[in-house]
């Protein structure tokens, strides 16, 4: 992250940890509990790096009632959504629901979700527009393939996926927009790209925002890594100029390992 001359964050930090397919909603609340009280005992200054937790879409309510009745300061947001907004599509979930529920963020276009579900950029293009048309900011997740990275083209293929994806936003709509580069091959998968690999990328998105945005919105926009980040390295790759989160799938699972990423200016103090 980039800090400014007064100690400030130019961009506020964001650590999100997406659960996947993982909690019931049971197990889902206490997770929350645990981590917002975890999160007490370190006496985390929420302005100074926001928490998100992405919970399956049968925990968000409760999810919302806690934090809603525990006045917690952490936000929550939805995995996915339908790119319409309602009418005869079975299983499928609308912003306007998602609205509704308090969620502050969607995930759009996570790797998991392109090649399960087939999401091309057009169809997460379109779920990008619903989100928009609900204010539920989105996150929209890059990344390349092993192959691609061992071919080199990385940059290319991750730019070529962030600019199809974003054809039909608009500047206005940019002012709301999280980005997470997740290199496939590093997700779940205990390798891990080096910071540097971060950075590489995460400059050339912010590059590539500039020349759609405007340089004015690109220095805005708060760019994640994700591909198994634990407390042990998530410091190491917060540090790079350009990377101003994390989006965590596995370890953000276990409160402490999760509250320990959260605490991530901690290790930069003391590594
Ligand atoms: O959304 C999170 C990413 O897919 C990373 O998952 P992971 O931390 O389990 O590798």
């Amino acid at each position: 992250m980039t800090i400014s001359q007064n100690g400030a964050f130019v961009r506020q930090p964001l650590i999100a940890g997406n659960w996947k397919m993982n909690m019931d909603h049971v197990q889902g609340i206490t997770l929350v509990q645990k981590l917002a009280w975890t999160l007490k005992d370190h006496e985390h200054d929420y302005d100074r790096a926001e928490v998100a937790v992405f919970p399956p879409f049968t925990d968000i309510r409760g999810v919302q009632t806690l934090t809603l009745g525990d006045k917690l300061d952490l936000v929550y947001g939805a995995q996915d959504l339908s790119a319409h907004d309602s009418g005869a599509y079975t299983g499928e979930i609308s912003g306007q629901f998602l609205k509704k529920l308090g969620c502050t963020y969607v995930l759009v276009g996570h790797s998991e979700r392109r090649e399960y579900h087939n999401e091309t950029n057009e169809v997460i293009a379109s779920k990008l527009a619903a989100a928009y048309r609900h204010e539920v900011t989105p996150v929209l997740c890059v990344g390349e393939g092993l192959e691609v990275r061992k071919a080199g083209e990385h940059v290319a293929f991750t730019l070529e996926q962030l600019n199809e994806s974003l054809a039909g936003v608009s500047a206005e709509q940019a002012e709301n927009l999280v980005i997470a580069y997740e290199p496939v091959w590093a997700i779940g998968t205990g390798e891990v790209a080096g910071p540097a690999d971060a950075q590489e990328l995460c400059a050339a998105i912010r590059g590539a925002l500039a020349e759609r945005f405007g340089e004015d919105i690109a220095q805005k926009t708060r760019l994640l890594y994700g591909g198994s980040v634990k407390a042990s390295n998530a410091a190491a790759i917060m540090r790079e100029r350009d990377v101003d989160g994390v989006l965590v799938g596995g370890a953000s699972l276990d409160a402490e390992e999760f509250a320990n990423i959260v605490r991530f200016e901690h290790h930069l103090v003391t590594d």
